[in-house]
């Protein structure tokens, strides 16, 4: 008998659970979907709510015209040891309700909370618990009545409504129906049979209950249905007497009233041989002990669809993430993975697994030597220019043989034009990065969920960025500067070496065509007439002279400039992107560390009720493995 109760008791537990956690039958198979219940379906008037009522012992249900019963009502049963009765609703936990009038007022309160006052139907149950020592352990569906037509007021689908709402719950395989019928009627045009034998053909589930025996006309009975020949049933009929209209009126007592009907079968001269099995306490006992041997059934293949679901819910956390602990070490650990995650996509860009780094390669191959080509140099080094700035650097005295300080003016100013295809190289690249940053934080799953956590990442990263290029123009700047500070000596012993050849063949500013090899030829004489020739030719060949330099200085820029770059920028993202970051978030309080984890909203929601689900299905198979082996 323990067994029983608990097992009922267990059962009810997870039913309440199941509702507070929304899961009330609707699509796929649910937890509430493979509990057995016991839906109570007759048509209107047919006294389904005097059955309830006279099980329950307890006057309670609303009464009215019309379509009374809206929503359906999960009445579960506690037997106590004693005490006084009470009941509570699952939406007004902390309430003890010990006065069943206002039990009835809370009903249709709460069931026009969800309907209105439309006299629309919802199927959203309302969980009502009764705990009283006049009870057996038992759960019970009340549904609205079957009806063949809608009062004023009411949609004209109510009908079908009604009878689709009622088939939801009873074609489903675990439901045990109660068809109630009243005995001063034709059993054949009974509403509850007729549902019962659609989706019961073969009667295994199906309780018969026949009431209204007292109503009967002289003369008549029902031992025909009572003894099962007028409609076969796996399991037998029951006879009910209820209270009569006059008796709820009067206020009758329910616990006088279960008395007189159990007087009314044991000196019935009809029904006096079946008077063990007749009447709402037989019914209530015959219920209970069914209910108990179906679960007992049922048990495996609860414990199965409870195992798959929490392998599901299991499966469903992974994938939209774990829930973060709540102490600062956790909170700091997970930071720290997701940055390594973000870092491990961001090497991954650079290192060719993902694309994107080519374009750095892109910058030295293409950008920087185009760029270098477009340097003016042919204006810089004309011979004109080139003339302006020796003599200038001359002052009063032009130069005797050579001028050293025209040459250094004319490298000098050429020099510093490298400082532009310099600095868009650092830059160039300082956006290839910043890029690849924006792509790896978007790319790193990981990390979808905390949008704060994200912003900061980026923050941080292109802090360092800004940081390293800072470091890289530095650097490239004082390449091209020190091609100022010191020129190579041998270049130009060189160039005094060669021959001279015929300035007038060549372009002294095309420093791609200074040969400096090729010997000079035809070169004016100094001594002949024609000293502006002679002028003319010199400066030329200064301004070839300096180009020829410069385009030395220019390759060794185009490689060196790369390996700056590469050196101040890339690698430094790579080795050390997050470095401040990280000595950052280790100062960091508690509070911060929290907010830099926080999570869109409806994530955390969608979390919590998959957590909450986990813990019902989890503690559920726990119950059920204790009571089950006992
Ligand atoms: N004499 C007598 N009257 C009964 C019996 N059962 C129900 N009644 C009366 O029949 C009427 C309808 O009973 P309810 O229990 O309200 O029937 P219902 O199926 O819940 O009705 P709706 O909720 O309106 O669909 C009430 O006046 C009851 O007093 C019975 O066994 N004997």
């Amino acid at each position: 008998m323990a067994t029983m109760t608990s097992l009922i008791g267990l059962i009810n537990k997870i039913q309440r659970a199941c509702t507070v956690l929304g899961d009330h039958g609707g699509e796929g198979m649910s937890l509430w979907e493979a509990l057995p219940s016991v839906a109570v379906v007759g048509g209107q008037s047919s006294g389904k709510s005097s059955v309830l009522e006279s099980v329950v012992g307890r006057d309670f249900l609303p009464r009215g015209s019309g379509i009374v019963t809206r929503r359906p009502l999960v009445l579960q049963l506690h037997q106590t040891e004693g005490g006084s009765d009470y009941a509570e609703f699952l939406h007004a936990p902390k309430k003890k309700f010990s006065d069943f009038a206002s039990v009835r007022r809370e009903i249709q309160e709460e069931t026009d909370r969800i309907t209105g006052k439309t006299k629309q139907i919802s199927n959203i149950p309302i969980q009502l618990s009764i705990y009283s020592p006049n009870v057996v352990n038992l759960t019970l569906i009340d549904l609205p009545g079957l009806t063949k037509v809608a009062v004023e007021g009411q949609p004209d689908t109510i009908v079908e409504d009604i009878e689709s709402m009622v088939r939801s719950y009873v074609e489903k395989p675990n439901c045990i129906i109660l068809a109630i019928s009243p005995a001063n009627q034709d059993i054949a045009t009974s509403d509850a049979i007729k549902l019962a034998r659609e989706v019961d053909p073969s009667g295994e589930r199906t309780f018969g209950v026949l009431t209204k025996l007292d109503l009967m006309d002289k003369g008549t009975n029902a031992l025909e249905v009572l003894e099962g020949r007028s409609y076969r049933l796996q399991h037998p009929w029951v006879g009910i007497v209820n209270r009569s209209q006059a008796d709820i009126n009067k206020n009758v007592d329910m616990i006088y009233a279960r008395r007189k009907e159990r007087e009314y079968f044991e000196n019935s001269p009809e029904y006096g041989h079946l008077a063990s099995k007749m009447g709402s306490e037989y019914l209530a006992k015959l219920l209970s002990q069914h209910l108990e041997t179906v679960i007992r059934q049922r048990i495996p293949s609860i414990i199965a669809l409870i195992n798959k679901t929490i392998d599901e819910l299991n499966a469903e956390l992974d994938r939209i993430g774990r829930p973060v602990g709540v102490d600062s070490g956790a909170q700091l650990y997970t930071i720290l993975e997701m940055c390594r995650a973000f870092e491990r996509v961001f090497k991954e860009h650079l290192d060719g697994g993902r694309p994107g780094g080519d374009r750095i390669y892109g910058v030295f191959d293409h950008q920087l030597p185009a760029a270098l080509k477009k340097l003016p140099f042919d204006r810089h080094l004309s011979t004109r220019n080139v003339q302006k700035v020796v003599s200038e650097a001359d002052g009063y005295q032009p130069h005797l043989i050579a001028p050293e300080q025209g040459y250094r003016r004319l490298i000098d100013g050429s020099i510093s034009f490298f400082k532009g295809p310099a600095e868009a190289s650092v830059d160039a690249v300082h956006f290839v990065l910043k890029e690849l940053v924006r792509k790896s934080i978007a790319e790193t799953e990981e990390l979808k969920r905390f949008p704060s956590l994200q912003s900061d990442i980026a923050t941080a990263a292109n802090e360092a960025l800004e940081k390293f290029r800072d470091e890289s123009r530095k650097t490239v700047l004082r390449l091209v500067d020190m091609e100022s500070s010191y020129l190579t000596v041998d270049f130009f012993r060189k160039l005094s070496a060669e021959p001279e050849r015929n300035a007038s063949d060549r372009n002294s500013s095309d420093r791609n065509a200074s040969d400096k090899n090729a010997p000079e030829k035809n070169a004016p004489q100094p001594g002949t007439q024609n000293i502006e020739r002679y002028a003319d030719y010199h400066f030329r060949k200064i301004g070839s002279n300096v180009s020829g330099y410069i385009g030395m200085v220019c390759d060794t820029l185009k490689n060196s400039i790369p390996k700056a770059v590469v050196y101040c920028q890339v690698l430094q993202a790579k080795r050390s992107l997050l470095n401040q970051f990280y000595a950052r978030v280790g100062r960091q309080e508690k509070e911060r560390l929290g907010k830099m984890l926080d999570e869109d909203p409806q994530l955390m929601e969608r979390r919590s009720t998959i957590a909450k689900r986990l813990e019902l299905y989890k503690s559920a198979r726990d119950e059920i493995d204790a009571v089950a082996w006992k």
